[in-house]
C-alpha cells in the first residue's frame, strides 16, 4: 500500500489512458498526429512567448552558423512537446534523433546514441525526468562539453576513454520539470514552460486539423469542441475526429454547435469537458457528503474507483477548474462544482455544521 501521497505514479500503464478526455496519446492519436503535426514555428498555434523566445533562440544560432543550445521542453502531455522538438530540428535544418529517459537504461545505450550523433543534430530526449542516475550524470558532461567518458572493463582495472562528441543540441521533454536534478536543468540554455492553451487557440488547433482532415466545420461548432477540450491540442484533435464520425452518420457532415454538442453528449463529454468519472467524482462529493470535507478514500470508495484513480486522474483537471479543492482536511467542493452540476448547496447557517440541508431532519 502507497502512503505516501508526493510519490509518483507508475506511468507504464496509466488508469483512465482509454479515456477519451485523457491527456496521453493513444493508439489511433500515435498514427494521426504525425499528419496534424505543424511543421514550423509559424504553423504552431499559441503558445506566444515561447515562440517568440524559442524563435530568437534559433535564429541567433542560425546567424552565428552556430549549434542552437540545449532547450528543455516543460508542460502536460498533449500540449506540444513532441511536436515543438520537431519544429526546432526542422528550423534548424537539422536531422533529429528521438529516444526517451526509460529507453536509457544504461550510460552505455546513452554514450552510443552521442557517439553516433552528426555534427548540429537534434537529439530528442522525451520523458528526460525518467533517465537512470548514471545516463543523467554522463550527459551532464556531454552537453557542457560535449565530451563523454566511457568506461572501459569492471572492478580495479577500468579505464576512462575520453570521447570527443560533435556539437549537437539536446531537447529534453518532461512532464514534470520538478523532478529534474539542479545540476541538469541548469545546463539548458533555454527552458520553455508550455501553457494549457486558451479556447480561441483550440479553435484554431481545430480549424488547421479540420482543414488537413477535410472535416467541415463552423466557427460555433469549433468553439463547442474547445471548450470542452480541456485546454489541450491533443484532446482537441480527438474529439475533433470523433463529433466528424457523429457528423457523417448522424448528419451532412458539416460541425455546427449542435452537432458537436449532440456528439459529445453521446460519449459524455459534458460542455466543460467533464466526463463520466469526473462527475461522478464530484456527484458524490456533493450528494453523499455535502461538498465536504471527505477523505480522499471514503470519496474513491462512495464511487467504486481506485483511490489512485481518482487522485490522478480525475482530481487534477477538477482542481484545476476550480470544481474541487484538496484541504487538510479533506477534498472540498467549490460553489462552481454545485452550479456546474446544477444542484443547490445546503445553507449556512450562523453557527452551523453547513450539512443541514441534507442532513438535518
Ligand atoms: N501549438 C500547436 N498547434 C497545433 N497543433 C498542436 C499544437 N501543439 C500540439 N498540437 C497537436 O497536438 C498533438 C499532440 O502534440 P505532442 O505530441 O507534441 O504533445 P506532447 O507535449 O509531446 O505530449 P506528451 O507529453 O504526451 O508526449 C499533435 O497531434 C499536435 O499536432
Ligand atoms: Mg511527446
Amino acid at each position: 500500500m502507497n502512503w505516501d501521497d508526493t510519490a509518483p505514479s507508475t506511468e507504464d500503464a496509466p488508469a483512465g489512458a482509454d479515456r477519451l478526455v485523457g491527456p496521453d496519446a493513444d493508439g489511433e492519436d500515435t498514427a494521426v498526429e504525425a499528419a496534424l503535426r505543424p511543421k514550423d514555428l509559424a504553423e504552431f498555434v499559441g503558445q506566444e512567448r515561447v515562440r517568440e523566445q524559442l524563435d530568437l533562440v534559433l535564429r541567433a544560432a542560425r546567424a552565428r552558423g552556430a549549434t542552437a543550445d540545449h532547450v528543455l521542453l516543460s508542460g502536460a502531455p498533449g500540449l506540444g512537446k513532441t511536436t515543438l522538438s520537431m519544429i526546432i530540428a526542422a528550423e534548424m535544418g537539422a536531422p533529429i534523433r528521438i529516444t526517451s529517459g526509460p529507453a536509457i537504461q544504461h550510460a552505455g545505450d546513452l554514450a552510443a546514441i552521442l557517439s553516433s550523433l552528426q555534427e548540429g543534430e537534434v537529439l530528442f530526449l522525451d520523458e528526460i525526468h525518467r533517465m537512470s542516475r548514471p545516463a543523467e550524470e554522463m550527459l551532464y558532461m556531454a552537453m557542457e562539453d560535449f565530451r563523454v567518458d566511457v568506461i572501459v572493463g569492471k572492478g580495479p582495472g577500468a579505464t576512462a576513454i575520453p570521447l570527443e562528441l560533435p556539437p549537437f543540441t539536446l531537447v529534453g521533454a518532461t512532464t514534470r520539470a520538478g523532478l529534474l536534478p539542479p545540476p541538469l536543468r541548469d545546463r539548458f540554455g533555454f527552458t520553455a514552460h508550455m501553457e494549457f492553451y486558451a479556447p480561441a487557440e483550440l479553435e484554431r488547433v481545430i480549424h488547421r486539423s479540420a482543414g488537413l482532415l477535410d472535416v467541415e466545420i463552423d466557427a460555433d461548432g469549433a468553439a463547442e469542441i474547445a471548450g470542452r477540450s480541456r485546454g489541450t491540442p491533443r484532446i482537441a484533435n480527438r474529439l475533433l475526429r470523433r463529433v466528424r464520425d457523429y457528423a457523417q452518420v448522424k448528419a451532412d457532415g458539416l460541425i455546427t454547435r449542435e452537432i458537436a454538442s449532440q456528439a459529445l453528449g453521446v460519449y459524455e463529454v459534458d460542455a466543460r469537458g467533464l466526463d463520466r468519472l469526473d462527475r461522478a467524482v464530484l456527484t458524490a462529493l456533493l450528494k453523499l457528503f455535502g461538498g465536504g470535507p471527505v477523505g480522499l478514500s471514503t470519496l474513491a470508495v462512495a464511487v467504486g474507483e481506485e483511490r489512485e484513480t481518482v487522485e490522478e486522474v480525475a482530481e487534477p483537471f477538477l482542481v484545476r477548474e476550480g470544481l474541487l479543492a484538496r484541504t487538510p482536511r479533506g477534498r472540498i467542493a467549490t460553489p462552481a462544482a454545485w452550479a456546474h452540476l446544477g444542484l443547490v448547496p445546503p445553507q449556512h447557517q450562523p453557527g452551523g455544521s453547513g450539512q443541514q440541508g441534507l442532513f438535518g431532519p
